[in-house]
C-alpha cells in the first residue's frame, strides 16, 4: 500500500532549473536539508524525505516571456503529517504557496490518509434518496433578498419558491445569525412553508439553512437547526477551513446533507500562477471533507469558470476516490432556464441546476421561475429543443423565461 501523498504543482519561470527547484521543494518541505547530513543521520531520515517523481518542462514554442513552466510531482511520506487536511496542506503548500510563481494543481492522497475521512455521509445517491428523485437533474432555488427581512417575509419567499417545484432551497450565504430571522425560528418557519407547499405539489424538499457563527459554536448550532427540523445545511467551507467541514460531516448528530458554498474560492483558484487548482479546491478536498453537494461557478452564467476547469471539478466530485460517495455538482451563478440544455449536455443528469435571480426574476413571479426551470429540464432530458417546448401549452412559464433571458447555444 502506498504510504505517500503526491502533490502536483505547476511552476512558471523563464530561466529556472526546474529539476533543481523540484529537489529543493522535496527536501525543503520534508527533512529541510539532505546533502549536509552525515551518513548515519541520512539513514535515519530517509523515511521522511520527499521524492521528486517527475518534472515535465514546457518550453514555449516562440520563447515568449512568462510562458515557460514545469509540472512537478513530489511524493510526501505520510509519516510526516497527521491524518487531517490542515497538516497535509501546510506540508505540501504552506510556505511554498508564498514562494514565487507556483500553483498546487492536484493532490493524490494515500489509502491510509484517506481512511481517516468518511467523506460525504449522503452523497449524490443519498440526496436523491431523501428526495425520492432518481431520474432527472435536481433543481435548487436560492433565497435572494434576505438581509433585513423578517420571518414572515422569509416564510412567504420560501413558500413561493417551493410552489415552483424546486427540490432544494438554500439560504443566501450572506444570511448570518440575526435578530430578525434567528436560526431555529427560521428553520421552523421555512419548514412549515415546505409542508404547506408539499400539500399542493406533492413534492419533497430539502432546505439548506446557512450554518454560521464562531467555529466553537458551529456543531451546537447545527444540532439546534436539525432539532428544529432542518433537513440540510449550507456551509461556507473556505472561510472556516476543510477540517471544520470534516468535523461537522462525521458528527452522528448532524445527520443531514451538507451543501458546500464556494465563497472565497476566487482568492485561490483563478490565477494560472498562484493558488490552488479549482478541481482540488472545490472538488477533491470538498468531497474528502464530506460535502454532499458542492456549489461552484459554471462556464455559462454570471461568474464564469473556464469549461475545462469546470469539468475537472465535476470529475473530482464524481470519479472514484478511495471508495468515498460522490458529491452532487452544483454549477451556479447567473443560471437561467435558457442555459439548462448546456448544463445537461456538460454535466448529464447527475447535476443540481441552481438559481437565485433566474427564479425570483421571472416576469411571472417566483413560482413561475421554478416552473420554467422544471419545464426546461423536462424538455432537455426528453431531447426537445427549448424553443419548441416553450410553444407547448402549459409551458407558458418557459416561454416567458426565454423571452426574458434567451437561450444560450453551445
Ligand atoms: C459563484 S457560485 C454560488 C452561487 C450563489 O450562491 C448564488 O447566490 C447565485 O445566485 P444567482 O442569482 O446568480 O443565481
Amino acid at each position: 500500500m502506498s504510504q505517500v501523498c503526491i502533490a502536483t504543482y505547476r511552476s512558471y519561470d523563464d530561466k529556472a532549473d526546474f529539476d533543481k527547484k523540484a529537489l529543493s521543494i522535496a527536501v525543503g518541505l520534508t527533512v529541510g536539508s539532505w546533502t549536509e547530513l552525515p551518513e548515519a543521520k541520512k539513514a535515519e531520515m530517509e523515511k521522511h524525505l520527499g521524492k521528486v517523481l517527475s518534472v515535465e518542462v514546457h518550453e514555449p514554442a516562440n520563447g515568449a516571456a512568462g510562458e515557460r513552466y514545469a509540472d512537478i510531482r513530489i511524493a510526501y511520506p505520510d509519516i510526516n503529517f497527521s491524518r487531517d487536511i490542515p497538516a497535509l496542506l501546510v506540508t505540501v503548500f504552506g510556505k511554498l504557496s508564498m514562494d514565487g510563481c507556483i500553483k498546487l494543481i492536484d493532490l493524490d492522497v494515500s489509502e491510509d490518509f484517506a481512511s481517516a475521512f468518511p467523506g460525504p455521509r449522503f452523497g449524490l445517491g443519498g440526496v436523491r434518496d431523501l428526495l425520492g428523485v432518481h431520474d432527472r437533474p435536481l433543481l435548487m432555488s436560492i433565497f435572494k433578498s434576505v438581509v433585513g427581512h423578517d420571518l414572515a417575509n422569509l416564510q412567504e419567499q420560501f413558500y413561493k419558491q417551493a410552489l415552483g417545484g424546486v427540490d432544494l432551497i438554500k439560504d443566501d450565504e450572506i444570511l448570518f445569525e440575526n435578530p430578525l430571522t434567528p436560526l431555529e425560528q427560521r428553520v421552523e418557519a421555512c419548514m412549515e412553508a415546505a409542508r404547506k407547499a408539499q400539500e399542493e405539489t406533492g413534492q419533497k424538499l430539502l432546505y439548506a439553512v446557512n450554518l454560521t457563527g464562531p467555529t466553537s459554536q458551529l456543531a451546537a448550532n447545527a444540532r439546534k437547526a436539525v432539532a428544529a427540523g432542518a433537513n440540510a445545511l449550507l456551509f461556507n467551507v473556505l472561510s472556516y477551513g476543510y477540517d471544520v467541514l470534516h468535523e461537522l460531516s462525521k458528527d452522528p448528530e448532524i445527520n443531514v446533507p451538507i451543501a458546500a458554498h464556494p465563497a472565497l474560492a476566487g482568492a485561490f483558484y483563478p490565477s494560472p500562477h498562484y493558488g490552488i487548482g479549482a478541481s482540488l479546491l472545490l472538488g477533491k478536498l470538498m468531497r474528502l471533507a464530506g460535502a454532499d453537494l458542492v456549489l461552484f461557478p459554471s462556464p455559462y452564467g454570471s461568474v464564469v469558470m473556464p469549461k475545462a476547469e469546470n469539468l475537472a471539478v465535476k470529475d473530482a466530485l464524481l470519479s472514484p476516490l478511495h471508495g468515498l460517495k460522490t458529491s452532487f455538482p452544483v454549477p451556479s451563478a447567473g443560471i437561467h432556464p435558457g442555459l439548462v440544455p448546456l448544463i445537461l449536455k456538460d454535466f448529464g443528469t447527475d447535476v443540481v441546476v441552481n438559481a437565485g435571480g433566474g427564479i425570483h426574476g421571472h416576469p411571472m413571479g417566483t413560482a413561475a421561475g421554478g416552473h420554467a426551470f422544471r419545464q426546461a429540464i423536462k424538455a432537455a432530458t426528453s431531447g426537445i429543443p427549448l424553443r419548441e417546448a416553450a410553444e407547448a401549452s402549459g409551458n407558458e412559464a418557459l416561454q416567458a423565461a426565454i423571452q426574458a433571458w434567451g437561450i444560450k447555444e453551445a
